[in-house]
C-alpha cells in the first residue's frame, strides 16, 4: 500500500530521517515506537505531504502530487498536538462531514462513548477545549470517516484512563483499516497491532511481526489470584466470562488466542493487585 524508499528529511542540515526504507501493506496495524526525537512525527508529516523530503513515498504506486491528493482522501490523522483552531466544534464537525465524508451519526456515537456530548460542546471554540477534549474530538472525526489508513500520533496521551480504554476498544473494532500508531506505551497498543517498528535517530532499528503460537480459535486458560478483593477488577473479568471463587480472590476463564494481548493489556492496568497469574495453553487443548 505504501512504499517508502530512502526517505531523508533534514532540519537545519541535520538528518532527522536518514535514508529510511519501509513498506506498509494493506491490513498492517503498526505500533511505531522510539525515544523522544527519534523521528516518528516527522515520518508522519512526510507521509501526509506536509514536508518536502528526499527519497520517495508512494501510495499504491503513485508518488509526488498525485500521492498527496489521494493520501488526503484515504488517510485519517490525529496529531500529537491539536491545532489551535478558532472555529466552533460544530463547524469543525460539519466540515469533517461535508469535506472529508465523515458520518454524523457515527461521530455522535463515538464521541458519546468517549464521554463527550457533542451538543454541549458544539458552540465552543475548539482551541478553548481541554487537552483531552480536543483529542476526543479529533479521534471522533478520524474514526467517523471510512479510510484505508489511520495515523495516530500519541493519540491517548491526554485521555483519562476510562477514555483511554474506550479509545483502545474503538480501534480494536475498526478491523478493516490499516493503522500506524506512535506510542510510548507499547503495552497499551500491543493488543491492536501485528507489527512493531522502532525508530532511532531517523532509521528503522526494529521491524518485528507480532506472532502468537496459538491459532485463531484456540484458547488459553487463565488463572489469576489477587491479594485482596477488588470490585472493578472482578467486574472487568466478569465481562470476559471468568468464574470467581466466593472470596472474590481467584478468577478462572478462557482467553481466546486472538485476544491475548488485549487481555494482558487489561491485566497491566491492575498489575499491583495481582498475586499470581497463569496462562495455561495445555489445559484448553485437553478439554
Ligand atoms: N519543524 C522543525 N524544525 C526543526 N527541527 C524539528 C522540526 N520538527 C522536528 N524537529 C526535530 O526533529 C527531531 C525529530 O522530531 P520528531 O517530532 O519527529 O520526534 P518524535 O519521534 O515524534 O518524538 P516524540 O516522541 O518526542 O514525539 C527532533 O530532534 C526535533 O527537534
Amino acid at each position: 500500500m505504501i512504499t517508502i524508499d530512502r526517505l531523508t528529511k533534514r532540519f537545519d542540515r541535520r538528518a532527522v530521517l536518514d535514508e529510511l526504507t519501509l513498506s506498509i501493506d494493506a491490513g498492517d496495524r503498526i505500533a511505531l515506537i522510539g525515544s523522544n526525537g527519534a523521528g516518528k512525527t516527522t515520518l508522519f508529516r512526510c507521509l501526509l505531504g506536509h514536508y518536502g523530503h528526499q527519497g520517495t513515498i508512494s501510495f499504491d504506486g503513485s508518488a509526488g502530487r498525485r500521492r498527496e491528493a489521494s493520501a488526503l482522501a484515504r488517510v485519517a490523522f490525529v496529531p500529537q498536538l491539536p491545532p489551535p483552531l478558532r472555529m466552533p466544534v460544530g463547524e469543525l464537525l460539519a466540515f469533517a462531514e461535508r469535506g472529508a465524508g465523515a458520518d454524523a451519526a457515527l461521530m455522535r456515537e463515538i464521541a458519546g462513548r468517549m464521554g463527550i456530548d457533542l451538543d454541549e460542546v458544539k458552540s465552543r471554540p475548539f482551541y478553548r477545549l481541554s487537552g483531552g477534549q480536543k483529542q476526543k474530538i479529533l479521534v471522533t472525526v478520524a474514526l467517523g470517516r471510512a479510510v484505508d489508513l489511520m495515523i495516530f500520533d500519541e493519540p491517548a496521551a491526554n485521555l483519562d484512563p476510562a477514555a483511554r480504554a474506550v479509545f483502545i476498544d474503538l480501534l480494536a473494532e475498526r478491523k478493516e483499516a490499516s493503522m500506524l500508531i506512535a506510542s510510548h506505551r507499547l503495552e497499551e497498543v500491543a493488543p491492536l497491532v501485528n507489527r512493531v517498528i522502532e525508530l532511532d535517530r531517523g532509521r528503522v532499528v526494529l521491524d518485528d511481526e507480532v506472532v502468537d503460537r496459538l491459532r485463531a480459535g484456540e484458547f488459553r486458560m487463565a488463572t489469576i489470584t489477587l491479594a485482596q478483593p477488588h470490585e472493578p477488577f472482578a467486574a472487568a473479568l466478569a465481562g470476559w466470562g471468568f468464574a470467581t471463587d466466593p472470596a472474590g480472590l481467584r478468577f478462572t476463564g478462557p482467553v481466546p488466542a486472538a485476544e491475548t494481548f488485549r487481555f494482558l493489556g487489561l491485566l497491566a492496568r491492575y498489575g499491583s493487585l495481582i498475586d499470581s497469574l497463569a496462562l495455561d495453553q495445555d489445559v484448553m487443548e485437553r478439554v
